[in-house]
């Protein structure tokens, strides 16, 4: 397998874990969220409010169904898991990774979800959101970790042990 895909809701630490896991793997690390952002020349919640929630999902779909990595980690948007393309062509490629963090945790983190710009599908709340997501992220998990409320340092080694496993059982090496 080629590359590590993370999944999950926004805040779930996607990013912020996507990176320090790719340097302990010794992979390279692409955050798709940027992607989008240098391909539009426009931040995501500028992308949102000019495409609206529908067509920023085209959006993410169409660039993400296109990145060409391996031995890569890629940190995706919290909304990709709505592009069916993306996530086959992830799922072909990679090993999909989905953090998962309880709601709680997920509000504190978060603050005000339209300041982060998130695709909110009608829905008000992260609850909501969630609710909304939950069989998607669950469908296309490889691998789940919960990552809860711990130091960074330790949802990086939960993430690693879990990949590590995950190689073995299936008999597939990182190169
Ligand atoms: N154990 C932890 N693991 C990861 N992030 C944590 C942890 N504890 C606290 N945080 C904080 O939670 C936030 C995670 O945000 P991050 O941007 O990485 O999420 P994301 O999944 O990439 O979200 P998005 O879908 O919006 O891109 C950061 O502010 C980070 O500092
Ligand atoms: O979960 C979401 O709805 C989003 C998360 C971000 O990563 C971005 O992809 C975008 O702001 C939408
Ligand atoms: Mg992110």
């Amino acid at each position: 397998m080629k590359n590590i895909i993370l999944i999950g809701m926004p805040g779930s630490g996607k990013s912020t874990i996507g990176v320090v896991l790719a340097k302990k793997m010794g992979y390279q690390f692409i955050d798709s969220d940027i992607v989008i952002q240098q391909k539009y020349a426009k931040t995501l919640e500028q992308l949102i409010d000019e495409h609206s929630d529908a067509g920023f999902i085209q959006i993410e779909n169409d660039v993400n169904k296109e990145i060409k990595a391996e031995h890569t980690v890629i940190a995706t948007g919290g909304s990709v898991v709505y592009g069916r393309e993306a996530m086959e062509h992830f799922k072909k490629t990679g090993v999909v990774v989905y953090l998962k963090v309880p709601e709680e945790e997920l509000k504190k983190r978060l603050g005000s979800l339209k300041e982060r710009g998130v695709v909110s599908n009608g829905k008000a709340t992260i609850a909501e959101i969630f609710e909304d997501r939950k069989a998607l992220y669950e469908q296309y998990a490889d691998i789940t970790v919960t990552c809860a409320n711990e130091m960074l340092r330790y949802s990086v080694e939960d993430v690693y042990a879990k990949i590590n496993a995950y190689f073995a059982e299936n008999y597939v090496t990182k190169e």
